[in-house]
């Protein structure tokens, strides 16, 4: 091995279980949503105890605490939601008044307005305990993201897979981000060249997007945003949690405008959708 393939840095790895993990019985949206996966680990980061947080970006609120900043992505999992049953191979086949097991918002209004005669019952615990649960017959399929499941070479377990065109993603799904004192510059330069930025352009039109509409985790909401050469395009929805309404926005515009396609996407939506919609 040359000189310079050898590690220039150790790295402590500092596992922390944060509320969002620990928390099995309730839905995320009940007890304060999306900050229960990063509090415990910003407070370390804030404190000194860890330099770099690694996050899944979807886990992650609009609104980050003061000194603290997304520094880089890695590139981008598939975005999809993955389809898991023994009775049926795609959502639309499912057996009329099937069960379906998820504590996603976003995946519980989707599911509704493909199939209102669905059943969406709650279905938290780690991916093992769901997974037998399935196995076991409490529910009769569920949805995954893609991206977790390829992760943990779990991608046998897949029945189908849920095209954006029909069932958007959540806004960062399929990406992994560190977050870092904006203050550390150290660390910043260890990250800058692992930055992936077709991703973070992504993620930055996303979240943009997301910024507008949310805050709290209580309306369900999907979003993608695809890079075709220097364009972008941003689509969103946001969903009534029963399925029965809808408003759906697309956005394009050149890369280097992530930030306002995103700004201005969630602008469409909110208008669309009037007062009260995002409060439900
Ligand atoms: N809400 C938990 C969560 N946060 C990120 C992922 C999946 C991995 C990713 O999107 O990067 C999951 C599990 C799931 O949605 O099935």
């Amino acid at each position: 091995m040359a000189a310079h393939d050898l590690p220039e840095s150790a790295f402590e790895i500092v596992v922390i279980k944060t509320s969002g993990d620990q928390i099995q019985d309730r839905p995320l949206s009940e007890v304060g949503g999306k900050g229960l996966f990063t509090k415990e680990i910003e407070d370390a980061l804030l404190d000194g105890r860890i330099d770099l947080a690694v996050h899944s970006s979807k886990d992650m609120p609009t609104v980050l605490p003061g000194g603290l900043a997304i520094t880089a992505f890695l590139p981008r999992e598939d975005v999809r939601d993955a389809f898991l049953s023994p009775k049926a191979k795609t959502l639309m086949d499912l057996p009329h008044g099937a069960v379906v097991g998820s504590s996603s918002l976003r995946r519980q209004a989707m599911i509704k307005r493909l199939r209102p005669d669905i059943d969406v019952v709650m279905y938290r615990g780690n991916l093992q305990t769901r997974l037998r649960k399935l196995e076991e017959g409490h529910v009769d399929a569920t949805l995954l993201a893609h991206a977790g499941l390829r992760r943990l070479e779990l991608t046998h377990v897949v029945t189908s897979l849920l095209e954006p065109e029909e069932f958007l993603p959540a806004v960062g799904q399929g990406a992994i981000c560190i977050e870092s004192r904006i203050d550390d510059q150290a660390t910043l330069d260890l990250l800058a060249p692992i930055d992936h930025l077709e991703t973070k352009i992504r993620l930055t039109a996303e979240r943009a997007f997301l910024a507008v509409l949310d805050g709290s985790c209580r309306t369900p909401i999907g979003g993608l945003a695809t890079l075709n050469g220097s364009q972008l395009t941003l689509k969103g929805i946001i969903v009534k949690p029963d399925g029965t309404e809808a408003h759906e926005v697309e956005r394009s515009g050149e890369a280097t405008g992530a930030e306002a396609i995103g700004k201005a996407a969630g602008e469409t939506l909110k208008a669309l959708s009037g007062p009260g919609f995002l409060a439900v």
